[in-house]
């Protein structure tokens, strides 16, 4: 599997002539797949991860840790073994586009014996990386970076001091995730207090904490915007890694645009995934959800109702639903994300200009979108290599016949398969033309 950035691959939506009826499985979470993997490289003897995801952005961190020197067999499709072995430099790491690489692996990085040098994708040079980098400074690690950014280069000396360490993570959440997830391994731990406005994605800080347990670290997130890990080792053990809630986003949807009923199978009875939100705000939206041990079923209408609400703790759900908001009958206004501005693209700016192209009014706020239904036309929809707007054009175009997506290979960044399983849903309606 490439791990490049791929070649674009211009799409154009299949429309949906009937309601869908579809049950889909999902690979993997993108983000407890990360996590488990940093996880077992810290830990002591071996790891396996069961139904990880296999996407450019979990190959990225598979690599990164193998540059560091961990054990990665990923050949099983289903099973993924991870050795921890000690860590060692020089290394260069491509992160590519993904949040979770260039912010979870530099303290890892850190913890390894000589120089390990951080690039990505042109659009990675653009994301937050300065709090980060002044935290790890504060806490003994010596990180050389022209622009406060990538690139950079961790000079590791095999091991961090650790202790206490003040952050404005409100860019960010992955920010201080970042810090804990390899701090068991600081000769004094951490104590990371957050001090600025609000941190976002609040379930993936929760996620994090948990995860962080389960591989036996001392935790205390009792106060709030203050994160303790104690210094101590963790072991290996086996993960289970959910499905992708965040990418089970559009399927959804899908059901709610064209009056069907999709059905996410092993949908979680209990999760820390911010996806979750998604039975909640989908029936807000029109639909009504039905969770049980098979999954979760979304049955809509066809009718969709305005949003307003906060999306902070869920901001990687926005473009979805900025897309069914689009559709609704009524107007939306969606806010608390304006940290979305730095994910793959500046998210607000895309919506609103490509959401505005098929004739949605869309205000752009400081931090989120009011978005005001119009009869809708076709047009080239631009993605950004940013995979959850190619997921909010496909949503369109289900209805909306002429959405033609300029790529839809970014979508490799989390789900790969994503054009294969969105044609057979669609093909799976009377008449689709997917
Ligand atoms: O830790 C994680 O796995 C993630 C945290 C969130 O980042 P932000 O807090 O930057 O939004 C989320 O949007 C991203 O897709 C994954
Ligand atoms: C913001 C996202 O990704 P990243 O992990 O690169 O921040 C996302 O997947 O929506």
């Amino acid at each position: 599997m490439a791990i490049a950035t791929s070649t674009p691959v211009p799409w154009p939506a299949p429309t949906a002539s009937g309601p869908v009826t579809s049950s889909v499985r999902l690979p993997g979470s993108k983000s407890m797949t990360a996590r488990a993997l940093v996880l077992a490289a810290v830990s002591t003897g071996t790891s396996t991860l069961r139904a990880p995801l296999r996407a450019r952005d979990t190959e990225l961190m598979a690599a990164g840790l193998r540059a560091l020197g961990v054990h990665v067999s990923s050949r099983d499709d289903e099973l993924w073994t991870v050795r921890a072995r000690p860590l060692s430099g020089p290394a260069s790491i491509d992160v590519g586009l993904a949040g979770t690489v260039m912010r979870f692996l530099p303290a890892v990085a850190a913890l390894a014996d000589g120089p390990v040098t951080f690039d990505g994708d042109p659009a990675a040079r653009q994301r937050p990386m300065a709090p980060l980098i002044t935290a790890l400074r504060a806490l003994g690690v010596d990180i050389a970076s022209a622009n406060g950014g990538l690139p950079l280069t961790v000079n590791g000396s095999g091991r961090v001091q650790g202790g206490e360490v003040t952050i404005d993570a409100s860019a960010s959440s992955q920010l201080v995730s970042g810090l804990l997830l390899a701090a068991s391994e600081f000769d004094r731990g951490i104590v990371v207090r957050h001090d600025g406005p609000k941190v976002p994605s609040a379930p993936h800080l929760r996620m994090t904490t948990q995860m962080l347990r389960l591989a036996g670290a001392a935790v205390d997130d009792s106060t709030p915007n203050v994160w303790t890990v104690e210094s101590g080792r963790l072991t290996g053990r086996a993960w289970n890694i959910e499905p992708d809630l965040s990418g089970a986003a559009p399927f959804l949807a899908a059901a709610l645009v064209t009056g069907g009923e999709v059905t996410i199978a092993d949908w979680p009875i209990g999760t820390t995934q911010p996806g979750d939100q998604l039975r909640e705000l989908l029936t807000t939206m029109g639909g009504a959800a039905t969770l049980t041990p098979e999954g979760l079923t979304l049955r809509g209408t066809g009718r969709i109702h305005g949003l307003t609400a906060d999306l902070s703790e869920v901001g990687e759900l926005t473009p979805v639903l900025a897309a069914l908001a689009a559709l609704a009958d009524s107007p939306s206004r969606l806010t608390g994300i304006g940290h979305i501005r730095a994910h793959e693209t500046d998210r607000l700016a895309a919506l609103a200009r490509e959401l505005g192209r098929l004739g949605v009014q869309v205000h752009e706020l400081a931090d989120g979108l009011e978005i005001h239904p119009r009869p809708l036309t076709g047009s080239v929809f631009e993605t950004y290599d940013d995979h959850r707007m190619a997921h909010a054009a496909a949503v369109i175009g289900l209805t909306v016949p002429g959405v033609n997506l300029t790529d839809v290979a970014c979508t490799s960044k989390t789900l790969p398969q994503f054009p294969a399983l969105w044609s057979a849903m669609v093909r799976g309606t009377a008449g689709g033309n997917g």
